[in-house]
């Protein structure tokens, strides 16, 4: 399938370049790729996005929004039929989907993405996802938390542009709660547990960003066509199977990831066969129990590893499991045979597979997405944080 993204705000812009510049020329998924925001430094510093898919929305704003969210849900009314139409510098109509990057807790990328979600559902006839990251806590630790460094010089808890951010929590769950109903899914990402001990999101956005680019990128160009001449998935994943596991009641999606370095002959074509798809191992070059072991190993690591967003593994409405990889390393019994684990892992009422042969590569890799995880424990985190102030404030 072919994805149109659409990055929101600062961090969202952010993930959407991360996923752009991520994306295999092997394997193409994406229709165009676009960043919004009110920031014109913040779309500047943007690596790979085109110029020309890079708009400054807003100007009425002087001094930031300071994480007014309500002042954000406003200008995102107000411009939403802009952004829209900058979609048409692409070739919207081209997607199987829209998925729109934002990072829940700020005022720009959460106050405008419902109203983006909205017009895009009624303008286009596919699904309209969305891949929102939850706050961190130490953007609003106390101070003289540990976890913040102490040769830090900005105010405890800033985020990676200084600033704190004291409303993230409350903001996040007014923009989770918007979104419901309006997107047909929400791929979450974590962010707290992804940062290591000590790091804030000053050194760890950029490493963050190509995480999450990482695994969407596996899933979305998992469903892609294949490239001509290039080997056909035994069990391919498209579109309608991705609709089916993401569903279009706003469930919530987490994604685990997985890969395994394998050994590939790179010295060229093997046994008089060229392709034309770069070197590549023929399936008799490769040992069974090999293939057998480093498909076993990306899955398990897929299944039991670190999801985007941690939650009950056993209690998942629907899972999907994507194998990839060189085509001589898929041991289609072994896909198969992890396909079932994560069925019984997860007791979901449906499960799919399906397989990515990647030629030239050197590393198994394994996805697993897990779709209507609820209930959430950090949700709740977030909800019982955002609670009190939300009260008092609407
Ligand atoms: N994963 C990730 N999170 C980020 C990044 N930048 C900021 N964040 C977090 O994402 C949330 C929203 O931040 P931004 O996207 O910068 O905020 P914004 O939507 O531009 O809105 P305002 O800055 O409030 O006007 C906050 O919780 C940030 O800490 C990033 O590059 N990657």
């Amino acid at each position: 399938m072919q994805l149109e993204v659409i990055g929101i705000g600062g961090a969202g812009c952010r993930i959407a370049d991360a996923i752009h510049t991520a994306e295999s020329t092997a394997q193409p998924f994406l229709c165009d790729t676009f960043a919004f925001d009110t920031d014109t430094l913040s779309l500047e510093a943007l690596e790979s996005i085109p110029d020309e898919h890079r708009h400054r929305y807003g100007a009425e704003i002087e001094n930031g929004l300071n994480g007014n969210l309500q002042r954000g849900e406003t200008i995102g009314e107000e411009h939403v039929d802009e952004l829209s139409r900058q979609l048409d510098e692409g070739t919207p109509s081209a997607a199987d989907a829209f998925l729109v990057a934002v990072g829940l807790g700020g005022a720009t990328g959460g106050g405008a993405a419902p109203a983006l979600v909205a017009n895009l559902q009624t303008l286009y006839d596919v699904p309209v996802y969305v891949l929102a990251t939850l706050p961190a806590d130490r953007e609003r630790l106390p101070d003289g938390d540990p976890s913040v460094p102490s040769d830090d010089t900005r105010p405890t808890g800033a985020d990676a542009d200084g600033a704190t951010r004291p409303m993230a929590a409350q903001n996040a769950v007014r923009t989770l709660s918007r979104l419901d109903g309006l997107a047909n899914a929400i791929f979450c990402f974590d962010t707290e547990p992804w940062l290591r001990t000590g790091e804030d999101l000053v050194d760890g956005r950029d490493r963050l960003n190509r995480e999450i680019a990482t695994h969407m990128g596996a899933f979305f160009s998992s469903t892609a066509q294949t490239a001509d001449g290039a080997p056909n998935a035994e069990s391919v994943v498209d579109a309608n199977d991705v609709a089916r596991i993401l569903g279009d009641e706003t469930a919530l999606v987490s994604l685990g990831y997985g890969a395994q370095q394998v050994d590939t002959d790179d010295s060229g074509p093997l046994f008089g066969l060229d392709l034309g798809i770069g070197p590549f191992s023929s399936s008799d070059d490769v040992e069974t129990s090999a293939a057998v072991s480093a498909v076993e190993t990306a899955v398990g690591k897929a299944i039991q590893g670190k999801l985007t967003l941690e939650c009950d593994r056993t209690a998942v409405d629907r899972a999907l499991l994507i194998v990839g990889g060189p085509p001589a390393w898929l041991n289609q019994t072994a896909v198969a045979d992890g396909r079932r684990r994560l069925e019984s892992v997860t007791e979901s009422t449906e499960t799919l597979g399906g397989d990515a042969p990647r030629p030239g590569g050197d590393e198994v890799f394994a996805l697993a997405v897990v779709a209507g995880i609820e209930p959430v424990a950090r949700i709740e985190a977030l909800r019982e944080a955002g609670a009190p102030r939300a009260s008092g404030e609407r």
